[in-house]
């Protein structure tokens, strides 16, 4: 089965950054994620997240680079993650296509139900957090 790419951002503010929570009856249904959209026809990633962003929080955000990609199968579908690095531009986070949002500090994103794909790139995130603190 081929692996859809799909982006992710990982828009960070201090030590927080900002999840998305997937509407009820879609897939992954009430799951908190790195928000962000399957990509389309002649779309970079780039262009995708900027674009996802607006449509499901409206905000501004500036791609930075990529953090990690991750290869993960829900059983029925196969996705290719790809979680980039993004800082807010403008604008006040609403939620137009999610059913909600937060700002989650690094140390408490494992206290959120996210998406079984994110694990790993939470994981790193944390990690790297440590690091550098
Ligand atoms: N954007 C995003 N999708 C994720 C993450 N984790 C994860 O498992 N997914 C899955 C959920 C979906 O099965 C798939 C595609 O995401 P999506 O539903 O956001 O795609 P989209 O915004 O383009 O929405 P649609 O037009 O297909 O309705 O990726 C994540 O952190 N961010
Ligand atoms: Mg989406």
């Amino acid at each position: 089965m081929l692996y859809t790419a799909v982006t992710a951002a990982l828009i960070l503010d201090n030590d927080r950054v900002l999840l998305a929570q997937r509407k009820s009856g879609a897939q992954q249904s009430l799951k908190w994620e790195f928000p962000g959209g399957k990509l389309e026809a002649g779309e970079t990633p780039e262009e995708c997240l900027a674009r996802e962003i607006k449509e499901e929080l409206d905000i501004d955000i500036q791609v930075k680079e990529i953090f990690t990609a991750v290869a993960h199968s829900y059983g029925d579908r196969n996705i290719l993650l790809l979680a980039y690095l993004c800082r807010r531009t403008g604008g006040t986070p609403s939620p137009r296509d999610c059913n909600d949002f937060q700002w989650v500090s690094l140390n408490s994103l494992l206290k959120y139900d996210l998406a079984e794909a994110d694990l790993p790139i939470a994981i790193k995130l944390m990690g790297e957090r440590c690091h550098h603190a």
